[in-house]
């Protein structure tokens, strides 16, 4: 089972948190997420983040805090999901590599279908 080293963003703006929704064809296809991606080998974890974000929604964040860790293991899979509080800093959102973005009210997270690895780092995000 191959193992993915993962960060993830909780993009704050205005009291709304952005929900990105991956492409059909990939892994957790249609599945909503915190948006980010796979590290390379070497690769500073936040900047590694700034780089998904800039590449699948056009835009630069700054990458602050860890919110929470995540170890789920999926069929064919084990990720470490690492979910950090993110700021928009400048750029215009784009839907560069995602199939859609939505930015949602905390209290509604959990009624979006999101990828499994990803509900522990909303219910720490409700618990703030
Ligand atoms: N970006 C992101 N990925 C997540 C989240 N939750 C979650 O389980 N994942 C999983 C889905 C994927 O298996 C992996 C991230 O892969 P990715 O987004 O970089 O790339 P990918 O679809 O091309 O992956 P792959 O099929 O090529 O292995 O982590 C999340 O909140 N954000």
């Amino acid at each position: 089972m191959k193992q993915l080293v993962v960060t993830a963003a909780v993009i704050e703006r205005d009291g709304r948190i952005l929900l990105a929704q991956r492409k059909p064809e990939t892994h957790m296809g249609l599945k909503w997420e915190f948006p980010g991606g796979k590290l390379e080998w070497g690769e500073d974890p936040r900047a590694g983040l700034a780089r998904e974000i800039r590449e699948e929604l056009g835009i630069e964040i700054e990458v602050g805090d860890v919110l929470e860790v995540v170890s789920h293991t999926y069929e064919d899979r084990h990720v470490v999901l690492m979910g950090y509080s993110c700021r928009c800093r400048s750029g215009e959102l784009q839907k560069l590599d995602v199939q859609d973005v939505r930015w949602v009210q905390p209290d509604e997270l959990l009624s979006y279908d999101l990828a499994p690895a990803d509900v522990p780092i909303v219910e720490k995000l409700l618990r703030l």
